[in-house]
C-alpha cells in the first residue's frame, strides 16, 4: 500500500524555522515578532496563505504580499538549523519500507523548500513521489494533489490537520491523524479512521488498512 504523509507539523516540527523566517522580515518592515503559536495558527494552507494571515495580524498591507512571499520564499529553501524530524519518524518510516509500503509525500510547502529539507534530512530516496504546494495548479484541501501522490495506488494519508483530513476525505481515503503537529482544530472535531501521537505507533495502525 501507499503511505502518503503531510510534512509541516507531520514528519517535521518546521514551526520554528518559519517562524524565525517571518521574524527576519517582520524586522526588516519594523513590525513585532511572531510567537510560536501565532507561527504554528498561520500554516497549513502553504505560503501564500500564511504571509496573508502574518500580514493580517501585523497591519501589514495587501500590497506587500508580493514582496513578503517573494522573500519569504528566497529564505526558506536555505534555512534548516531549527527543524526537526519528531521523535520516531526515521525508524517508523524505515519499517513501513521494510513492510513493502511505498511512500510519498503530499504538502502545501512548495517544492523547492520541501525537497530541500527532505535532502538535509537524508530522507530524498525514502519517498518514491513528492508533490509540493506549488507543484499543480491547486493546493490541499482540494484533492488533486493527494491524488497524485497516491499514482493510482490505494493509499493512506497521515497528516496533522483540519486541512489533511478534508484532503483525505475529498480523496477517498482513510485518514490518519498525527495529533501533535499544527492542527487548528480541538481532535474531536477531526474525522480520522485512526489517530495517534507518537511514530512508533503507526506501522502497527497501518497495519489495519493494507
Ligand atoms: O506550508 C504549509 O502551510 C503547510 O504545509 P503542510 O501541508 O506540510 O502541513
Ligand atoms: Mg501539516
Amino acid at each position: 500500500m501507499r503511505i502518503v504523509f503531510d510534512l509541516d507539523g507531520t514528519l517535521i516540527d518546521s514551526a520554528p524555522e518559519i517562524r524565525g523566517i517571518a521574524n527576519a522580515l517582520l524586522a526588516e518592515e519594523a513590525r513585532a515578532p511572531l510567537t510560536l503559536e501565532e507561527t504554528k495558527g498561520f500554516i497549513g494552507n502553504g505560503a501564500p496563505a500564511f504571509i496573508a494571515r502574518m500580514r493580517a495580524a501585523r497591519d501589514l498591507p495587501q500590497a506587500a504580499q508580493d514582496r513578503l512571499l517573494h522573500g519569504f520564499e528566497a529564505r526558506y529553501e536555505t534555512a534548516f538549523g531549527l527543524t526537526t524530524l519528531y521523535p520516531g519518524v526515521r525508524a517508523a518510516l524505515e519499517a513501513l519500507r521494510r513492510e513493502g509500503h511505498v511512500l510519498a509525500i503530499c504538502t502545501n510547502k512548495p517544492i523547492g523548500p520541501t525537497l530541500a529539507v527532505l535532502a538535509h534530512l537524508g530522507l530524498e530516496p525514502s519517498f518514491d513521489t513528492v508533490i509540493g504546494g506549488d507543484s499543480l495548479p491547486v493546493r490541499k484541501p482540494d484533492p488533486a494533489p493527494l491524488w497524485a501522490a497516491m499514482k493510482g495506488e490505494p493509499a493512506v494519508y497521515v497528516g496533522d490537520s483540519e486541512v489533511d483530513a478534508e484532503t483525505a476525505a475529498r480523496a477517498g481515503v482513510p485518514f490518519l491523524f498525527f495529533t501533535e503537529g499544527y492542527c487548528h482544530l480541538p481532535r474531536e472535531e477531526i474525522t480520522a479512521a485512526a489517530m495517534f501521537s507518537d511514530f512508533e505507533d503507526l506501522p502497527q495502525l497501518v497495519s489495519a488498512f493494507a
